[in-house]
C-alpha cells in the first residue's frame, strides 16, 4: 500500500470478530489492510484451546492477521509472546483498553493505565522481542481522562511501532461520546503513528475523522464494520446497492456457518445460538419483522431460512 494512504483497520471484538468473522469478510468484502484478533490472555497460567484455535495459522486465511494479547507483568506477556512468535506472528498488539469489570480489577487492559510503572515493564518486556513489532490498543485512561499524559513519554521512548487510541476511559465502556478534544491533546503529543478508533458508522465519520486529523496512519473499525460488512470497502471504492450488500452479507452469513458447523462441537442449538450473535449489530436498518423471525427461530432450518428470507 501507498505511503500517506489512509489505513483501515478491523478491530477486534471478543465473541464477533473470530476466525469465521474475519476469514468470511476478507472473501466477501475487505478494503481492510489487517484483521486484529480478539484478546488472547493467560487463563490460570495457560492459553485457552479456544484462544490457540482462533489465532492458529491453520484457521486463518486473512493475509494480514495481528493477534492481541493482553497482560499486566512482564512474565504473562513473555509467555503469550513466545506462544504467538512460535506460531509465526511477527506482530502483536497490545490491549491497554479493555473496560470489562473483571479485567480491569487484575490490573489489566484499561486497568493498566492508571500504573507508568506496569506500562514501563511491558514494554521493556517488548524489547527482548527485537524480531516481533508491537503495537498498543489503548483508551485516555481506566478512571480518568487524563491518565495518558504519563504514558505517552513512556510510548514515544518505546520500541512500541503503532499506537491506536479510543478515546474514551475504561469507566464509561462504550457510553457517553467519545473525547475529540483529548484524541486531539494526545494526537499532538504522539510521535508514534497513530490510528484512531472509535464510533466510525459511515464513510463520512471516516472521512470526516481523517480530514480533521491529517497525520493520521489510519482508523481502525468496530461495531461500524460488523453493522455494514461494507464499510471499509466503501470508504475505499464508494457504496455498494442495497442488493449487493444483501447478496455479499448472505455469502458471508453462508461462510461463517460452514466455519461454525465444522468446529462448534456442542449440537444444533449451540451452533444456532452463536450464528444469531452477529445479528446484534449486523444490519440495523434490516426490516424489523425480518429480524425477530431470525432471533426467534431455535432450529437450524428454521433460523437458515429466516436469514435467507431476509437477505434476498
Ligand atoms: C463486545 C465487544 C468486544 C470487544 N473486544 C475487544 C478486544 O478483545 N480487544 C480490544 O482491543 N477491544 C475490544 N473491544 C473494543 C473494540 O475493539 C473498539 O475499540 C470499540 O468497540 C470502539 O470502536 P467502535 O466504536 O468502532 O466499535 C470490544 C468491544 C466490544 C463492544
Amino acid at each position: 500500500m501507498k505511503e500517506n494512504v489512509p489505513v483501515i483497520y478491523a478491530a477486534p471484538l471478543q465473541g464477533f470478530t473470530e476466525a469465521a468473522w474475519r476469514n468470511a469478510h476478507a472473501q466477501c468484502f475487505g478494503g481492510v489492510e489487517a484483521y486484529y484478533t480478539p484478546f488472547v490472555r493467560l487463563e490460570k497460567g495457560v492459553i485457552r484451546n479456544k484462544d490457540k484455535r482462533d489465532v492458529s495459522p491453520d484457521e486463518n486465511t486473512v493475509s494480514r492477521l495481528i493477534p492481541q494479547v493482553i497482560a499486566s507483568e512482564p512474565e504473562e506477556l513473555r509467555q503469550l509472546t513466545d506462544f504467538l512468535a512460535g506460531v509465526g506472528y511477527r506482530e502483536l498488539d497490545v490491549n491497554m483498553g479493555c473496560p470489562f469489570p473483571l479485567i480491569v480489577r487484575r490490573g489489566k487492559g484499561a486497568g493498566i493505565l492508571s500504573s507508568p510503572e506496569k506500562v514501563a515493564a511491558l514494554l521493556e518486556t517488548m524489547r527482548t522481542f527485537p524480531e516481533i513489532r508491537f503495537s498498543v490498543k489503548m483508551r485516555l485512561g481506566g478512571q480518568e481522562p487524563d491518565e495518558w499524559r504519563a504514558l505517552v513519554p513512556l510510548l514515544n521512548g518505546s520500541c512500541v511501532t503503532q499506537v491506536t487510541l479510543h478515546p474514551r476511559i475504561g469507566k464509561q465502556q462504550y457510553k457517553g461520546t467519545v473525547d475529540r478534544e483529548a484524541f486531539r491533546a494526545f494526537y499532538e503529543a504522539c510521535e508514534l503513528p497513530l490510528v484512531y478508533n472509535g464510533d466510525l458508522q459511515t464513510v463520512a465519520d471516516i472521512r470526516e475523522v481523517l480530514e480533521a486529523f491529517p497525520r493520521l496512519k489510519g482508523v481502525m473499525l468496530g461495531r461500524g464494520l460488523l453493522a455494514n460488512p461494507s464499510l471499509a470497502l466503501a470508504f475505499r471504492e464508494g457504496e455498494l446497492s442495497e442488493g449487493e450488500l444483501k447478496a455479499r452479507t448472505a455469502q458471508m452469513h453462508r461462510l461463517m456457518y460452514l466455519y461454525y458447523h465444522r468446529v462448534i462441537e456442542g449440537g444444533e442449538a449451540q451452533l444456532v445460538a452463536k450464528l444469531k450473535t452477529c445479528w446484534e449489530y449486523l444490519l440495523p436498518e434490516l426490516d424489523k419483522k425480518q429480524r425477530k423471525a431470525i432471533l426467534k427461530s431455535n432450529r437450524l432450518d428454521g433460523y437458515l431460512r429466516a436469514v435467507e428470507e431476509a437477505l434476498r
